[in-house]
């Protein structure tokens, strides 16, 4: 009877979860060991390893899928049966899973070994992206180095064009056998939602007002500074933002803010002075998560993590990443951390993801998973959001404790947090758009280049310092791209974690809608065991539930929406248009005069 069906099926699930947990933690060890240390045969032994995992769960499909899950009367047992009944890339024969590994670890170790040579010492040719040419982005004021490491960078990354072109081939055929049209509904599966692409493109265009203010201001203050090279009225030269993708602006804060005379000692350099190194600024992070009844990290954490370059000569995937091993004690982060406030920001969000990993490690694997995946990149980021308050900053000791805290101070802190925030919002939802064209088969290979292109200028209005041609495939310079990772997480929790902040600062007292003296942005929960205990109730949850329901518990919310994010940055909304409409700047962009 179906009776003894289900109950045979809660076995069956608890055995497999089991075995899942122990062929993740061998796959989880094997990518390690070569993301950690790119070599010939880390790599082979890593395929070997998936290669068999993928036999083994393909194995435990063909089982699971015999069991009449769609009419058992329990909704738990229903739903771990429905998301073990996603088989993913294994559907694909041996040969081509092998082919898409092998292809997505090309196209990682080209990134993440290219070197390009010094603009100003031409012999000198072992510039690497982290740390070398994220600094040159970061603190440049000459453009024409700007625009060499620029240029020379994406020349490095354009031949991963050939193996993006079969990965593309190969993802949507995986797609296909799991009963998707393309792989855009495979990465829009766990989403649960049959609107939640218009539900971002909606969210977008509640945000783009706030977006085309601070672009314009922007504008206005590169054209100050670098002239003509930056036009009154169109794009922004993409390589003077301060970051390789002009995707956050925090580092060309020192010449763009509001009041540069209440300009705050900086942080970067407080770090130095203070003796901090990649090791304490974990600690302090991990000691934010403890303040608010948090867990702390565990043992096998501080042992086996990667937090500093390795200097032994290795090759290592150095973009920063938080790692699960699936038996409830082995969580990692690697990062190549320099002492700076974006990767003390950065620390935050990784140990963010160790923090979920932690708090939902006693749900059965199939839902140790975000809520959905934006969720997992929030949590960090609320953390931050606080942390990178003036209050939080003065308790810590970042920031002297006298300096007078008065509004043109307080405008430039928000503004340093919209740099960050409000610029990265077009790019986070373009990098998939591009994607899903292209799985979609709207993009087609001849036009990867230039379909770029036409979003980046007319969603995120930059353009590049030179002219482009399907000879380049920028898109390739950015990790994501060439790691097969999904970017509308980072949309998503760049909206969502002000739902969050928001409602943990009203538990932590730290903020009231009707007091204004407890604006938004002013608020850290610090020590808030009260936002604490609701934060680690959604966390628990992991993807046991529709995330809505998890959003409710932390938020009584139950939609993504950008009310959190426009009540954070409504002082400086109102100042970007009054400044702008004092110096009659113009509002929007034209197109790009450049070829693209
Ligand atoms: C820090 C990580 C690892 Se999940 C990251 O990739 N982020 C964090 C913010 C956006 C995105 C990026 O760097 O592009
Ligand atoms: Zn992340």
């Amino acid at each position: 009877s179906l009776e003894d069906e289900e109950i045979r099926a809660r076995a069956y699930v608890k055995l497999l979860n089991d075995k899942i947990a122990l062929r993740n933690n061998r796959e989880t060890l094997a990518a390690w060991k070569y993301a950690s240390n790119i070599t010939e045969e880390n790599l082979k032994e890593q395929l070997d390893v998936s290669k068999e995992s993928a036999k083994e769960t393909k194995e435990d499909w063909l089982e699971t899928i015999k069991f009449n899950w769609r009419s058992f009367g329990d909704y738990d047992l229903r739903r771990q049966f429905e998301k073990l009944s996603i088989l993913g890339k294994s559907a694909l024969p041996e040969e081509k899973f092998l082919k898409l590994e092998k292809i997505i670890s090309d196209m990682q170790t080209i990134y993440s070994t290219a070197k390009i040579c010094d603009h100003k010492n031409k012999t000198k040719c072992d510039l690497v992206l982290d740390p070398e040419i994220t600094d040159i982005l970061a603190n440049s004021r000459d453009p024409e180095e700007l625009k060499h490491v620029w240029v020379e960078w994406r020349h490095k990354n354009a031949p991963a064009k050939e193996l993006f072109r079969d990965y593309v081939k190969y993802a949507n055929e995986a797609a296909v056998l799991n009963n998707f049209t393309s792989n855009t509904g495979f990465w829009l599966y766990d989403y649960e939602s049959p609107t939640f692409v218009q539900d971002v493109e909606s969210i977008w265009e509640q945000l783009k007002p706030i977006y085309t203010q601070l672009h314009a201001y922007i504008r206005t203050k590169l054209r100050q500074r670098y002239g003509d090279i930056v036009s009154e009225k169109g794009p922004i030269p993409a390589h003077l933002l301060g970051n390789m993708w002009a995707q956050s602006w925090s580092n060309i804060a020192d010449f763009t803010l509001p009041h540069p005379s209440a300009k705050r000692a900086d942080i970067t350099s407080e770090l130095l002075n203070q003796g901090y190194d990649a090791l304490k600024m974990f600690k302090t992070a991990e000691e934010f998560f403890v303040s608010l009844n948090l867990k702390k990290m565990t043992p096998e954490f501080w042992e086996r993590s990667i937090l500093v370059k390795p200097n032994d000569g290795r090759e290592l995937v150095c973009h920063a990443s938080a790692w699960d091993f699936f038996d409830k004690k082995d969580f990692r982060i690697k990062q190549c951390t320099s002492v700076n406030f974006e990767d003390f920001t950065t620390a935050h969000h990784e140990m963010g993801h160790i923090q979920y990993y932690l708090q939902y490690s006693d749900q059965p694997v199939v839902y140790r998973q975000g809520a959905n995946d934006g969720f997992h990149e929030a949590v960090g980021d609320v953390m931050s959001l606080s942390v990178s308050s003036t209050k939080h900053l003065k308790r810590i000791g970042l920031i002297d404790a006298n300096t007078p805290d008065n509004d043109a101070v307080d405008l430039n802190a928000l503004f340093m947090i919209g740099l960050d925030k409000i610029a990265f919002l077009p790019f986070g939802y373009l990098m998939d758009k591009w994607r899903w064209g292209i799985f979609d088969g709207n993009i087609t290979a001849e036009d990867y280049n230039c379909k770029w292109w036409e979003y980046r200028t007319s969603i995120q209005g930059v353009e590049p310092p030179v002219d482009r041609s399907e000879d380049d495939f920028d898109a390739a310079a950015k990790y994501h791209i060439v790691a097969d990772v999904p970017y509308l997480r980072y949309f998503v929790s760049f909206v969502i974690q002000f739902q969050f902040h928001r409602a943990a600062c009203e538990l932590a007292g730290e903020y009231d809608p009707e007091d204004p003296t407890k604006p938004l942005h002013k608020c850290d929960i610090y020590h808030s065991t009260k936002a604490g205990e609701s934060i680690a109730k959604m966390l628990q949850m992991g993807s046991s539930r529709p995330w809505p329901d998890a959003m409710e518990v932390l938020t009584g919310q139950r939609k993504m929406d950008a009310s959190g994010l426009l009540e954070y940055f409504r002082p400086l909304h109102k100042w970007l248009e009054a400044e702008n409409k004092k110096n009659g700047a113009y509002i929007g962009w034209e197109s790009t005069q450049k070829s693209i």
